[in-house]
């Protein structure tokens, strides 16, 4: 890979605040055209990260590269190839959905056309709406509106989904596996593992100010190679062991059974599971194997 593959190089990011080192020698290396991740627990790092790689924060040491620019020295032309969404919105409560995202649109060079971002959104029916009056979920969705709609090479999305209803949520999913196909690179913080789960290529798990592990969902703390649990339901109850070849165990079932396995489930862990673990909380998937009832 050369620079040119990268959105965004990132080598001993350090932020101290005057009480607190809030990032402390992060690494981070995203792709162009990637969805990465950013999770972990609150006040780990990940918002302060993020708004050095914007530029509203400057880093106190570390390599910093954003679309081959260091942030520090990130100009209008730059900031205009960048969208955001941050945590807290913006506030200009008099206007209504279509004037604000008009509004907006003009601010970009190569702006998206403003009516398909409202569409893409869902806000369609609230076009005349003045943004006061939207609950929290569509005020965030107009959040998500702004920005896209200046056509960014590379997304911040900070907790987007944060106040959606789940249909909402499936349809920003739709939205931002939409952007990815047309080739918009995004960084995503939230704490929702599905949502990390259904959109990430990559995920980095971020704890107390240091990247802990980099990984695809599937294999983040050896997640695909991880022991299995079967278990079934049988005339003495339910049962369930773990396994490193659940295939075996079914077949085995099926065996004894003479064919349907009652209850029958195979599970690894999950993406929380293997995210709990890393950032180290109690009561994971790295619990010492038992079985539960006799086969
Ligand atoms: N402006 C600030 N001044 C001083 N300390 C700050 C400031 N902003 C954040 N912090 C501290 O820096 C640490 C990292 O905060 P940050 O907001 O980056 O975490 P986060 O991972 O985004 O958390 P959350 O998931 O709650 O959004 C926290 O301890 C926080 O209290």
């Amino acid at each position: 890979m050369n620079e040119n593959d990268y959105a965004v190089r990132v080598r001993g990011l350090v932020k101290r605040y005057p009480d607190k080192v809030a990032v402390d020698g992060v690494d981070l290396d995203i792709h162009r055209g990637e969805v990465f991740a950013l999770l972990g627990p609150n006040g780990a790092g990940k918002t302060t990260a993020t708004e050095v790689l914007e530029g509203y924060r400057r880093a106190d040491e570390g390599e910093i590269s954003v679309l081959g620019v260091d942030p520090a020295h990130g100009d209008r032309r730059w900031r205009s190839r960048l969208g955001i969404v941050a945590q807290s919105s913006r506030d200009e409560a008099e206007l209504s959905v279509a004037e604000l995202v008009h509004h907006f649109a003009g601010y970009y060079p190569n702006p998206r056309d403003p009516d398909e971002v409202i569409a893409s959104v869902g806000l369609q029916d609230k076009r005349k709406t003045r943004t006061r009056k939207l609950s929290g979920g569509q005020r965030r969705r107009l959040d998500v509106a702004l920005g896209v709609i200046g056509n960014p090479e590379l997304l911040f999305l900070d907790e987007p989904t944060t106040g959606f209803d789940p249909e909402a949520r499936r349809q920003f999913w739709t939205l931002i596996e939409n952007l990815r196909t047309a080739g918009t690179t995004i960084l995503l913080t939230t704490h929702y593992l599905d949502e990390a789960e259904h959109l990430a290529d990559r995920v980095g798990v971020i704890a107390d100010g240091r990247m802990v592990e980099v990984g695809t969902p599937e294999t983040l703390g050896g997640r695909g190679a991880r022991t299995a649990r079967v278990s079934w339901l049988d005339a003495d109850g339910a049962h369930e062991v773990r396994t490193d070849e659940p295939t075996a165990e079914v077949a085995r079932l099926m065996q004894r059974f003479g064919g349907e396995v009652p209850e029958l489930q195979v599970r690894r862990p999950s993406l929380e599971d293997v995210y709990l673990e890393l950032i180290g909380s109690v009561g994971t998937a790295a619990e010492p194997a038992v079985e539960v009832g006799a086969a």
